[in-house]
């Protein structure tokens, strides 16, 4: 039954987020994605014989990771000997070893657990089936600094890379051509053992190169691309990684590993949940409730303020025509905004979604955008659902977004959802429910 007023509104909007989020738990998707039967070992489509390998073993890295191992514990029972995973968000485990790393800069603990995860990956040969994790937050939570380079270098290179606006594909060409692992070389140092990487995916389009720095994919991005990223959007980086990626340029520096190395023969890259993953489970829930429903797009990146002022005009095209699709409608859109930093407030791409579509929203509609991981920027809120009733001030609400200070106006609001870390990261998803 379809209900028509503010609160029930934003509660549907709300609970369709959080349904998004709750499908693309590790628990879920790995239940349903992979299954051991007897000797044979199922992937998404692919099989693995168990009897082909003297180990099983899990390494990787990301937000999700330790869920993910969690999940793959549950999964192969005494077939998986143990492993390795660097994750800021830990499960328990049983035979997997969890080790701290931090995100979104990352930190001494990660490298220290990155070195122990490099030695396990060292231990592997040709009878070792290792299930390579990779999920968001890996390239910061797997910080590997190629030689000559330093951790305070890769810190204050992230740090200026994600204050710049450049997106994660060229933010990641230039942390690949800086690391010892990303890049493909994480594949490298793991042959001859057979490997079947299992993602989840937070990047727009889903390119495996480019999720968690693609540790074990082959590398289309070069030195001069790292170099054309820094130039482009006049990101300052330490003298060492300008030398480092220019001398890498010059044909001084082995090139990242692209399709014709060897070592990718022996992987297989199964995505076992996407953004889509997210978005399908809200339209579902949406439609439960009775709702017509749309998927705008899994794709909607750019600035998240004026993002927001888009899927309000959605709303309003909607109430005055009928298209895309007739009221009451919910409208779900994936994918994933960025913020270019002017102020120093506290905030996030959702919550500065949110914040700026409260300020146009018109009556009978609801918005909630949230970061599925559950931390939207370095805040403590998965983002927020609000409506034209939010905001009280609106002079301020303004004054916050210029500040890029959106989490405490919202929090003054009564407007934040606050899930904690989810224990997976498919993106953000936005609910768009208009009466
Ligand atoms: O770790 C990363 O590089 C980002 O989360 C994209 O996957």
């Amino acid at each position: 039954m379809v209900v028509h007023d503010a609160d029930a509104r934003r509660g549907l909007a709300r609970e369709c987020a959080l349904a998004g989020i709750d499908a693309a738990h590790p628990a879920t998707v790995v239940r349903d994605a992979v299954a051991r039967d007897g000797d044979t070992l199922r992937i998404a489509d692919a099989t693995f014989a168990l009897d082909d390998y003297d180990d099983v073993i899990v390494l990787g890295g990301g937000n999700a990771a330790s869920q993910v191992a969690a999940a793959l514990e549950d999964a192969l029972g005494d077939a998986l000997s143990g492993g390795v995973v660097v994750t800021d968000d830990p499960a328990e485990t049983e035979r997997v070893e969890v080790l701290p790393g931090d995100h979104p800069v990352p930190s001494e603990r990660g490298v220290d657990s990155t070195r122990a995860l490099c030695e396990a990956a060292d231990a592997v040969d040709e009878r070792t089936l290792v299930l390579a994790v990779i999920t968001g937050g890996a390239s910061a939570l797997l910080p590997a600094p190629t030689e000559g380079l330093s951790l305070g270098d890769l810190r204050a290179t992230t740090d200026a890379l994600l204050d710049s606006g450049a997106t994660i594909h060229e933010v990641n060409a230039v942390r690949k051509h800086c690391s010892a692992l990303k890049g493909g070389r994480f594949a490298t140092r793991l042959a001859p053992a057979r490997v079947a990487t299992l993602v989840f995916s937070d990047v727009v389009g889903d390119d495996l190169s480019v999720i968690g720095s693609g540790p074990t994919v082959p590398d289309p991005s070069t030195y001069a691309d790292a170099l054309a990223v820094l130039d482009d959007y006049d990101v300052t980086v330490p003298e060492a990684v300008r030398a480092h990626l220019e001398a890498g340029r010059d044909g001084e520096r082995e090139e990242t590993p692209g399709t014709d190395d060897s070592a990718f023969e022996r992987v297989s890259t199964h995505v076992l949940a996407t953004n889509r993953t997210a978005v399908d489970a809200a339209i579902t829930r949406a439609r439960e409730a009775g709702y017509e429903t749309m998927v705008l797009s899994t794709r909607v990146r750019g600035e998240a303020c004026e993002a927001a002022k888009t899927h309000v005009a959605v709303a309003e095209e909607a109430l005055a025509t009928g298209e895309p699709l007739d009221p009451p409608c919910v409208v779900v859109s994936g994918g994933e905004c960025t913020v270019t930093v002017r102020g120093d407030g506290e905030g996030g791409p959702n919550l500065e979604f949110t914040l700026s579509a409260a300020l146009e929203l018109g009556e009978d509609t609801a918005l909630c955008a949230v970061d599925t991981d559950g931390i939207d920027g370095a805040t403590d809120a998965a983002g927020a659902v609000v409506d034209a009733d939010t905001l009280s001030d609106r002079l301020a609400a303004r004054r916050a977004l210029r500040a890029n200070d959106a989490f405490p106006a919202l929090d003054d609001a009564g407007a934040l959802v606050e899930t904690g870390a989810t224990g997976t990261n498919v993106n953000d998803l936005r609910v768009l429910v208009v009466g």
